[in-house]
C-alpha cells in the first residue's frame, strides 16, 4: 500500500538578490523542482542530499507546514496542508534541531500531556510509553525537566513523544545529530526495531551516512531539488563501479608480477610485505588462494566500498 506519494511536487521561493550597488532582484528558487515519489507502507527510506538539496522543504510540505507551489503530495491518503489536523494524528515528527517537549516540565509530564493532545487510549499510551522506555532506557530521567536533559536523553524523549499515539509514518530530520556513540547506538537500535514491525513507515533525513547503512534498505539522494539516485545502496556501489579492498600481510614479499583477474594491485606497502588489491566481484577467494599457495599470508581484511565515498562521488556529479 502506497503511503506517501509525491507527483511532479515543486516548490519555488522567492528571494532578494543583490544587483548593483543599490538594486535589489527578485529570484525565484526552485528549493524543490519535481519529485516523483512513491513510499510503501513498512519501508524504510534514507532522503539525503548535499545542504541546500531541498530536503527539510520535502520534509515540511510532507507534514503540511508547507504548501507546494506545484505538483501533487499525498500522505496516508490526506493532502498535508487543508488536512494537516488529521494527518498529525497519523505522523510522528522529530526534527532534530527542534523540539515537542515541554521544557520546564519533566519528561514524564510531556508524555502524559502527548496523551490528552492526541487522545490516546490510556491502555495503549501505558503500552506504548512502556516499550519505549524499556528500549530507550529512560527511566531514569524520566522526572526530570527536559531543560536538564543532555542532548542524547532529550532525542531518545523526543523519539518517544513522537510515537506515543501511534503514527503509521514517522520523519526524522538529523536524528542522531551531536549524539555520542552510545547515544547514536541506542537511537539507531530502537529505530530498527521500530522498522522491523513493518508497521511504521520510516523517512530519514540525515548527513550520517551511517544512520542510512544501518537503518534504511532505499536510499533517495536528491540534489538541486531533484532526485539522482532512488534505490539501494548496493545499486549505487554499482553505479559507481565501487570496490572491496583485500588487504594481505606476507611473510615474504609480495612477488613481481603477481596478478590475479579481476584484482588490481593498488599498492604494495612494508617493503612488499603488505599488498592492497581492489576487487572486482567474489575474486578474494581466488588472491588469498593464490597467496595460500605461495605459503606467504599471515594476515587479511576486507573492507567493503565506504557509503561517503559512493555518496561523496555522486554530489559531486
Ligand atoms: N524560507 C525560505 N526562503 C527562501 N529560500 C529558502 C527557504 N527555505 C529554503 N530555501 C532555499 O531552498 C533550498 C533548499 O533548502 P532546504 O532547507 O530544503 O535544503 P536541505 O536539503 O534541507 O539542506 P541542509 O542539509 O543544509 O539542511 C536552499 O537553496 C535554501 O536556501
Amino acid at each position: 500500500m502506497t503511503v506517501i506519494k509525491m507527483d511532479q511536487l515543486r516548490k519555488d521561493f522567492t528571494v532578494r538578490v543583490k544587483a548593483g550597488r543599490f538594486r535589489r532582484e527578485k529570484r525565484t528558487v526552485a528549493a524543490v523542482d519535481g519529485i516523483d515519489l512513491s513510499i510503501e507502507r513498512g519501508e524504510m527510506v534514507g532522503y539525503i542530499g548535499p545542504n541546500g538539496a531541498g530536503k527539510s522543504t520535502t520534509l515540511k510540505m510532507l507534514t503540511g507546514v508547507l504548501t507546494p507551489s506545484g505538483g501533487h503530495v499525498s500522505v496516508c491518503g490526506l493532502e498535508p496542508v487543508p488536512q494537516r489536523t488529521r494527518l498529525a494524528l497519523r505522523l510522528g515528527v522529530v526534527f532534530g534541531q527542534r523540539s515537542q517537549l515541554w521544557w520546564d516540565l519533566p519528561l514524564r509530564e510531556s508524555f502524559r500531556l502527548l496523551k490528552h493532545i492526541y487522545r490516546v487510549r490510556p491502555d495503549e499510551h501505558a503500552a506504548r510509553l512502556r516499550r519505549c522506555v524499556g528500549l530507550l532506557d529512560l527511566e531514569a530521567f524520566l522526572d526530570t525537566p527536559v531543560r536538564q536533559l543532555s542532548l542524547g536523553q532529550r532525542m531518545r524523549g523526543e523519539l518517544t513523544a513522537a510515537l506515543l499515539h501511534g503514527p503509521e509514518v514517522l520523519f526524522l530530520d538529523e536524528p542522531t545529530i551531536g549524539l555520542d556513540v552510545v547515544s547514536k547506538q541506542a537511537v539507531r537500535s530502537f529505530l530498527a526495531e521500530l522498522g522491523a514491525t513493518g508497521d511504521v513507515t520510516l523517512v530519514l533525513t540525515t548527513h550520517d551516512l551511517a544512520d542510512i547503512e544501518r537503518l534504511c534498505r532505499r536510499l533517495v539522494v536528491i540534489d538541486h531539488g531533484r532526485v539522482v539516485h532512488d534505490g539501494t545502496i548496493e545499486a549505487l556501489h554499482t553505479r559507481y563501479g565501487s570496490r572491496r579492498r583485500l588487504v594481505v600481510d606476507l611473510d615474504a614479499p609480495l612477488p613481481t608480477g603477481f596478478t590475479v583477474e579481476g584484482a588490481t594491485l593498488v599498492s604494495v606497502e612494508a617493503e612488499g610485505h603488505r599488498a592492497s588489491f581492489d576487487l572486482a566481484g567474489d575474486t578474494a577467494g581466488a588472491v588469498v588462494g593464490r597467496l595460500a599457495a605461495l605459503s606467504s599470508l599471515r594476515d587479511l581484511s576486507l573492507v567493503e566500498p565506504d557509503i561517503e565515498d559512493v555518496v561523496a562521488r555522486l554530489y559531486a556529479s
